[in-house]
């Protein structure tokens, strides 16, 4: 089990109780929302501009997410192709009370970088 966060720290947020589902957990769609969101910022960053999800791959829910916990998400750049961008996407939280941090999900998230029209444009170098 990995011990410590790869990549950057992206999204800090507390999830609220109307964000749980049947089981009182967080709903697990709130929480692909926060990753998809904290890798649109990476992936953004990195395309200078307009990018958008195309593919979500690889998600490993391991660990529930409660009410109180503090949730971040962590990003980090895996693969640069001409007009796309993967980022692994992490999302860790602090324990409510014992703040304990430990990983509950992770996954791979791919952008492609788009122009005014919508249409794919490569990715600047750098
Ligand atoms: C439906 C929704 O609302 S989901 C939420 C938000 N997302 C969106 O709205 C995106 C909707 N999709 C789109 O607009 C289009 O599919 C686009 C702009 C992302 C891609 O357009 P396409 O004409 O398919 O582009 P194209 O075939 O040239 O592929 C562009 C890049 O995406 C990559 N790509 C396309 N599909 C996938 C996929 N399923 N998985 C991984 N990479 C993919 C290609 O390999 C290519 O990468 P590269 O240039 O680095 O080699």
């Amino acid at each position: 089990m990995t011990t410590e966060p790869i990549g950057a720290l992206t999204i800090r947020v507390v999830p609220m109780p109307a964000d749980t589902n049947a089981n009182g957990d967080i709903f697990g769609g709130w929480v692909m929302s926060r990753m998809d969101q904290a890798g649109g910022i990476a992936a953004a960053e990195k395309a200078q501009g307009r990018v958008v999800t195309v593919a979500v791959d690889a998600m490993t829910f391991i660990r529930p997410v409660k009410v109180g916990d503090i949730f971040e998400v962590f990003t980090a750049v895996e693969k640069v192709g001409r007009t796309s961008i993967k980022i692994h996407v992490e999302a860790w939280v602090r324990r409510f009370r014992t703040r304990h941090h430990e990983k509950v999900t992770d996954g791979t998230f791919t952008f492609v970088a788009i122009d005014d029209d919508g249409k794919p444009r490569p990715v600047p170098a750098g």
